[in-house]
């Protein structure tokens, strides 16, 4: 038997005996972080609820038999509402010899009811009475042993991310998975809530020290109030987007260019020249377009150092818990696009890239929901490396352009927000939208998750890369570029304004998002054809990869609708912002 593990698969023998542990719990109580510590596998943890939407297996080290955990999706209840809740419901009618429960012991009258439900059903049940940290710093005693009485199964209070109380929980999922059998439960239709019996215990066991608010706890309130909450906002973008930018530049400048410039490229150019003669295949390694060249030059010196930043900053507001809280800010701006505030984050995850963008969509409540925000970032939301791409082509020039993409990306969101609420069939639910405690992010996590995305990028970017300059050299070099760029000359040049290599992007621009965008570094062009360009890339298709995730996850047929309403929607748009442009610029040159 294989088990489902995401990055690895766990070997079983026939007729071999395991225990089966199911770690469950409420959204964003710290499962995954639990889950991390006691198997040492990875897995993604972020202070926002929804981050794990499937399931993944690794094993408990200690036990006489072998033990299997599985981190399961977070959910407010056993009657799903999402995809992600109902991977949590299938998982447990399968039954467990043990449910580790964990509990938020911040929020344990809203974490009760699921924990009440799961015990009703008969199975074996360990509590972790997580983030006792954080309950400490906001005045909150639970009296445990009472608690434990209550529930009538241990309870171990537990700090995930330091790693206290986990020696202690371990033992007690061990001892409580072998003295007991598995057997597959069937969970009702319509099962009690245990709203009144969770409001009994939490009153029972939990004191707030009467305390004047601290300093944090007022700093917590003001970031959902739209005064100051806004402005905080604003400060927030305009720092995230100074590192970005600031701290990209400074590594590419300082750094990366200066080597690739001096060592790396004349290293591979002598390389090559000594091997290969000069003609097409020179060319096309290490000429104008060399794969070996831009194909190492683009992803590595220019690119990677903004996805660097990109991720600090991005892992950084994922992990302290901000993110939802912008949500909350932007609700009525959501709405108007017809989405909803709690969608802020899988759209913010689309600025990484769209892919876990569109799996985060799973914690919707609503199909629509799903189709509406996968829409949106396949539309209009650049991935991290094509906002280095845009960064390299437009900072330089102008800030303002560069400004000017994003506030028309934004734009056009409630655009066609607005008309895809109306074409889509269904109806956005509301969703309930769960505002985590702002957190200080754990270093070494942090660091561990930044260096994972960058890696992932690198891993994922250069192959494609390589590839994609290497076919367009090829096309250059042969000339079927003049042919190519000929067939799509009223487009490019006519509707667009651009000059006819431009083509080369457009075609790039189908692997990869932002080589949609590189392409028109090597080309002299006036600042509004960059703008064009640029509006041009950034409705463009996604890339390739997007494409399957979307096909795989919604059907054949929105994705064949994401690629026609991205192509019209780019070369409209486009097309009139060159046409405006060349007006205006008529008008002032008059
Ligand atoms: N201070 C503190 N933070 C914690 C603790 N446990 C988890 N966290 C943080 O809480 C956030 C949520 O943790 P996750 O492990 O992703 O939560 P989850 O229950 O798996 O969430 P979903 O996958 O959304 O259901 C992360 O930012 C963790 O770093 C804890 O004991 N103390
Ligand atoms: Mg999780």
């Amino acid at each position: 038997m294989n088990c489902h593990t995401g990055p690895r698969s766990i070997k079983i023998s026939p007729g071999e005996k395991v225990q089966q542990v199911l770690f469950m719990g409420n959204p964003n109580v710290g499962k995954s972080v639990i889950f991390a510590k006691l198997t040492g596998m990875k897995v993604e943890s972020a202070n926002y609820a929804g981050t794990t939407i499937t399931y993944t297996t690794g094993e408990i080290a200690g036990g006489e038999l072998r033990t299997l955990a599985t981190d399961v999706p977070g959910t407010y209840s056993l009657q799903a509402t999402s995809p992600a809740e109902e991977v949590a419901t299938q998982l447990l009618g399968q039954g467990a010899h043990t449910v580790l429960c964990v509990l938020d012991a911040t929020n344990l009258e809203r974490n009760l009811p699921l924990a009440l439900q799961v015990a009703s059903l008969g199975i074996p049940v360990v509590y972790a009475l997580n983030m006792v940290d954080v309950a400490r710093r906001k005045g909150i005693e639970i009296d445990v042993a009472t608690l434990e009485k209550l529930l009538g199964a241990p309870v171990v209070p537990t700090s995930a991310v330091r790693g206290d109380g986990l020696k202690d929980l371990r033992e007690q999922i061990l001892q409580c998975a072998s003295s007991h059998d598995l057997h597959p439960v069937t969970i009702p239709q319509d099962m009690e809530d245990f709203w009144d019996r969770s409001r009994e215990i939490a009153e029972k066991v939990e004191t707030r020290a009467e305390r004047p608010p601290t300093f944090w706890d007022r700093f917590e309130e003001m970031t959902i109030c739209p005064l100051p909450g806004i402005p905080i906002a604003i400060v927030v973008l305009i720092i995230a987007m100074g590192l970005v930018v600031g701290g990209g530049k400074a590594l590419r400048a300082l750094v990366l260019l200066p080597v690739f410039d001096n060592y790396v490229a004349p290293a591979i150019t002598a390389a090559v020249s000594s091997i290969v003669s000069e003609g097409i295949l020179r060319n096309v390694l290490v000429g104008e377009y060399g794969m070996l060249i831009k194909g190492i030059e683009w992803p590595i010196a220019l690119i990677l150092p903004y996805v660097a930043f990109f991720y600090v900053v991005m892992s950084f507001l994922e992990d302290s818990g901000y993110l939802p809280r912008l949500g909350v800010l932007l609700d009525n701006v959501m709405r108007a696009m017809g989405i909803q505030g709690s969608s802020v984050v899988p759209m913010f995850m689309g600025y990484g890239c769209a892919i876990p963008a569109i799996l985060g969509t799973k914690a919707a409540t609503s199909q629509k929901e799903r189709l509406m925000v996968t829409g949106l970032v396949a539309l209009a939301i650049p991935c991290t490396a094509q906002t280095g791409a845009f960064i390299v082509l437009l900072g330089d020039h102008s800030m303002l352009a560069l400004v000017g993409v994003y506030a028309i990306s934004f734009s056009a969101m409630v655009v066609a927000g607005a008309l895809m609420s109306r074409v889509l069939p269904g109806k956005v639910e509301p969703m309930l939208m769960e505002i985590p405690n702002l957190l200080m992010p754990d270093g070494k996590s942090l660091l561990k998750k930044i260096w994972l995305r960058i890696k992932q990028f690198f891993m994922e970017a250069e192959i494609p890369m390589v590839l994609g300059i290497g076919a367009a050299a090829l096309v250059a070099e042969t000339g079927a570029l003049v042919h190519i760029s000929a067939a799509l000359q009223p487009l490019v040049e006519g509707l667009l304004g651009l000059p006819p290599e431009a083509s080369l992007a457009l075609l790039l621009g189908i692997i990869r998002r932002e080589l949609a965008v590189l392409p028109l570094l090597t080309m002299d062009l006036t600042l509004l054809q960059l703008m064009v360009g640029s509006i041009v890339a950034l409705f463009y298709l996604p890339c390739i990869a997007v494409f399957f995730v979307i096909i795989k996850e919604f059907r054949l047929k929105f994705a064949a609708l994401v690629f026609v309403g991205t192509m019209v929607f780019a070369f409209a748009f486009g097309g009139a912002l060159n046409y405006v442009g060349q007006f205006l610029i008529r008008l002032f040159s008059q």
